[in-house]
């Protein structure tokens, strides 16, 4: 058994893929920018007039890197032809199974494109301006094999609604005369130039009522070529059959329908197209579709290309620097072959569809930022695409164990849009619904595209992923051991190596491990060299520890080279660490260098800014000090004008506040001298009164206050008589005396005053004016 039997077997241990995948290489273009090193190259195939399987990837200038092989159902070189790919893929045989010729609701069938941007995808799918792609080919078999078997709306106009009642996914049903009209403008205009849509221009669309400028021109001529009028599959003569046409994009991850045009926002007064959902719905509880879409039906192999076309039209492309027209979404179109039998024509509306769709995929290419010089949106688009296919390629990876009927969960292909569309259909469905249909698992071709003198990266990226099997050979240098091996020890045979303790298969015949598995990726296979050494022991019957031995030395030899390998590879790692770290420490000091660059800088502005600042306070506050001044002299002002206004007036209040003080202590004086004066002039009343020479008593004191007898005692004899009136009992001196205390106590009515004689030491200035009638009265009526 050699190599390229064991990468068969590994491929027939895959007969359960759930998609055969081919390759495809891409021719080199004049002027392309791919124009590097080669580093694909197609191994020849096993046998005469067989197709290659194999391609190995040889990283350029780079010993350290493995060389890859990979497996792929088929290798098409750059040679070959849109035809050939169209025949070996086994498009007719995909067409034949959603036509089910036997009965029955058919199979459905799933063809896609991967591969790096720019590597051809849209060219097998599509086609270009001279050149017809798989889907044209494949609707021109279908056209064709289902002949007179197939229903047009023109001739059943009943038609369209029957296929849209027995539709499951919410459809909007439309004739394809309808829609076209609807969509292109004039008839006799000339066929656009190429199939491939230019970048569509949002609310360049067609609408329900579009203006006339802004339609398609209706295309005329479609590319015949390659002819396939030759071929035809079978169909089931006793059903009829209608062709039902759907296309839709997944960008950034969300469905857009491409044949319902965009609707303008209220809001942002734009034109945008309402994403849909993939779901299951009431009357498909089996299985997920695609709700909402706008289906056309078409009688015709030309109204489907129109329908194509203008649905490309809608399909988002840009430029990018890898690829003049990128496809910036993964584009749909599907093409659901409807079925009933022929007996139930005459109850058309009672009638129920079934039939299988075939769904062409031109995915978007994954690409490197760099080399597509993306920005924008154009490059968030592209980092939605690559994740969209990474997951695609996860899923791709697991096919080997969604094969094995236990685990068919495995594939985890709910992660994202891309892959639930691809998906979701590979298993039979377990709908446990009793009015569910059994759906067969479809069938699965995906054509990988690669540009052979491409971005090497990207494309072995792809291939890993992709390839249905992968061999890894590590160059290395052959080790001291081995060589002692070599030179020792004589190979066993393979059929005894197969039955080793360790049970690994044999390392010379090691299978393609699936891709993307630990061993497959790092345990290293066996080399050339190893190859050439062990060549299969011809004496099958020597003895068993001899055998054991060997073995033994022979798995030294491959500890021994895989040591090497393992060191060989930490030392690069060490190395890629090593200058990883200085690249750190120098992005470290350059941090540091713009962060005190920055510092510095605002620094020096903050100073800037606060010396404006400063110097414009210091001019407020000259002016607030000059204005608080002018404010305070203004009412300085105002206040002296106050002042000197009321000053007078305050002055004379002062004045008789001071002589109100005054005048109260001299009342308060008078009061007392009243009180003495009463007293005296009732002595001399009494003295008066009891003037006689024998009582006539001497008045001993002139000066002197007598005391008055209190308690009305009768006087002693002797003693002067009281008064009756006052009580006072100081007798009366001498006429003399009288007189002249009496003029002393005289008050003028001229001045108002009363003159003090009794000795009044106070001087008082003014004096206050008091009742002279009442003086007058005591005196006239006390003295006299
Ligand atoms: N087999 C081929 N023969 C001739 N020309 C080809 C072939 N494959 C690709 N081309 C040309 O290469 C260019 C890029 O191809 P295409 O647009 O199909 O790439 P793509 O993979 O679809 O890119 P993207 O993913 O960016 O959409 C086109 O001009 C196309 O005509």
């Amino acid at each position: 058994m050699d190599r390229e039997s064991n990468m068969s077997s590994a491929m027939a241990q895959k007969a359960h893929n759930l998609f055969q995948v081919y390759l495809r290489l891409r021719p080199s273009q004049g002027g392309s920018s791919t124009t590097g090193e080669r580093f694909l190259a197609v191994e020849e195939p096993e046998a005469h007039h067989t197709a290659p399987k194999h391609i190995t990837l040889n990283p350029p200038n780079d010993r350290r890197r493995a060389v890859e092989k990979f497996a792929f159902t088929q290798v098409f070189e750059e040679d070959a032809t849109q035809l050939d790919v169209f025949h070996c893929t086994g498009v007719a045989n995909l067409v034949e199974g959603v036509l089910a010729p036997h009965g029955g609701e058919g199979t459905d069938a799933l063809l896609a494109t991967l591969g790096v941007t720019g590597s051809g995808k849209t060219h097998t799918m599509l086609g270009s301006r001279s050149q017809r792609g798989l889907t044209q080919l494949a609707l021109d078999v279908i056209f064709r094999s289902l002949g007179h078997n197939i229903l047009d709306c023109g001739s059943d106009p009943t038609l369209e609604h029957s296929i849209g009642a027995s539709d499951g996914s919410e459809a909007t049903v439309f004739s394809a005369s309808a829609f076209l009209d609807n969509v292109y403008a004039d008839p006799s205009a000339t066929m656009r130039a190429s199939s491939r849509a230019p970048t569509p221009m949002i609310g360049e669309s067609f609408g329900p009522t579009p203006t006339p400028s802004r339609r398609l021109h209706r295309p005329s001529v479609f590319p015949q070529q390659p002819d396939v009028s030759s071929l035809s599959v079978s169909c089931d003569p006793s059903a009829e059959y209608a062709v039902v046409i759907s296309m839709y994009e997944v960008y950034n991850d969300r469905i857009f329908d491409l044949l319902t045009p965009p609707i303008k926002s209220v809001a942002t007064k734009e034109y945008r197209r309402r994403p849909l959902l993939f779901k299951s719905t009431e009357t498909s509880s089996d299985r997920k579709v695609v709700a909402g879409l706008r289906k056309v039906v078409c009688g015709t192999l030309n109204q489907a290309l129109m329908v194509l076309e203008a649905g490309l039209h809608e399909r988002r492309v840009a430029g990018t620097g890898s690829n003049s027209v990128s496809s910036r979404s993964h584009g749909f179109f599907c093409v659901e072959v409807r079925k009933r039998p022929k007996s139930s024509r005459r109850h058309a509306y009672d009638a129920p569809w079934g039939g299988s769709a075939l769904t062409i995929v031109d995915l978007a290419g994954s690409e490197r930022a760099k080399d597509a010089k993306t920005g924008g949106a154009t490059l968030a688009e592209a980092g939605k695409i690559n994740e969209s296919l990474m997951y695609l390629g996860q899923c791709l990876q697991m096919q080997s164990d969604a094969a094995s009927k236990d685990k068919p969960n495995l594939v985890p292909f709910r992660q994202c849009k891309l892959t639930e569309l691809l998906f979701s259909n590979c298993f039979p469905s377990t709908s446990s619904y009793s009015t569910a249909r059994h759906r067969n698992p479809q069938k699965a071709v995906m054509i990988v595209t690669a540009d052979p003198n491409g971005d090497y990266n990207a494309t072995s990226q792809i291939l890993r992923y992709s390839a249905l099997a992968r061999e890894v050979t590590v160059p290395r240098i052959p080790s001291l051991t081995q060589t002692i091996l070599t030179n020792v020890a004589p190979a066993p045979a393979p059929q005894l190596l197969s039955s080793s303790p360790v049970g690994s298969p044999p390392l010379h015949h090691r299978p393609f491990f699936p891709p993307g598995s630990t061993a497959g990726a790092y345990a290293p296979q066996s080399s050339p060299n190893i190859d050439r050494t062990f060549s299969p022991m011809s004496n099958a019957g020597s003895d068993c520890h001899r055998t054991t031995m060997e073995v033994a030395a022979l798995e030294i030899a491959r500890l021994s080279e895989e040591l090497d390998y393992l060191r060989e590879a930490f030392e690069t790692e060490r190395a890629a660490r090593q200058e990883a770290e200085s690249h750190l420490l120098s992005m470290e000091d350059r941090m540091i260098e713009l962060e005190q660059a920055i510092r510095e800088d605002c620094t020096s502005e903050f100073e800037r800014r606060l010396d404006i600042e400063m110097a414009r306070w210091r001019g407020n506050m000259q002016v607030e000090m000059e204005r608080g001044e002018e404010h305070w002299g203004r009412k300085i002002e105002v206040f002296e004008r106050t002042l000197a206004a009321t000053a007078p007036q305050d002055e004379n209040m002062l004045d008789d506040l001071e002589d109100e003080d005054k005048e109260n202590v001299l009342l308060e004086d008078i009061n007392q001298e009243n009180d003495r004066l009463r007293r005296e002039n009732e002595i001399l009343r009494r003295e008066l009164v009891g003037m006689s020479p024998s009582k006539r008593a001497p008045l001993q004191e002139r000066n002197s206050d007598v005391v008055p007898n209190k308690g009305g005692a009768e006087a002693a004899p002797g003693s002067p008589r009281p008064n009756p009136r006052n009580g006072n009992s100081k007798p009366l001196n001498d006429d003399g005396n009288l007189r002249r205390r009496l003029e002393n106590l005289r008050v003028s009515d001229d001045l108002g005053s009363v003159r003090s004689s009794a000795g009044s030491t106070s001087p008082t200035k003014k004096v206050r004016k008091l009742a002279a009638k009442r003086w007058d009265g005591v005196l006239d009526d006390e003295l006299f």
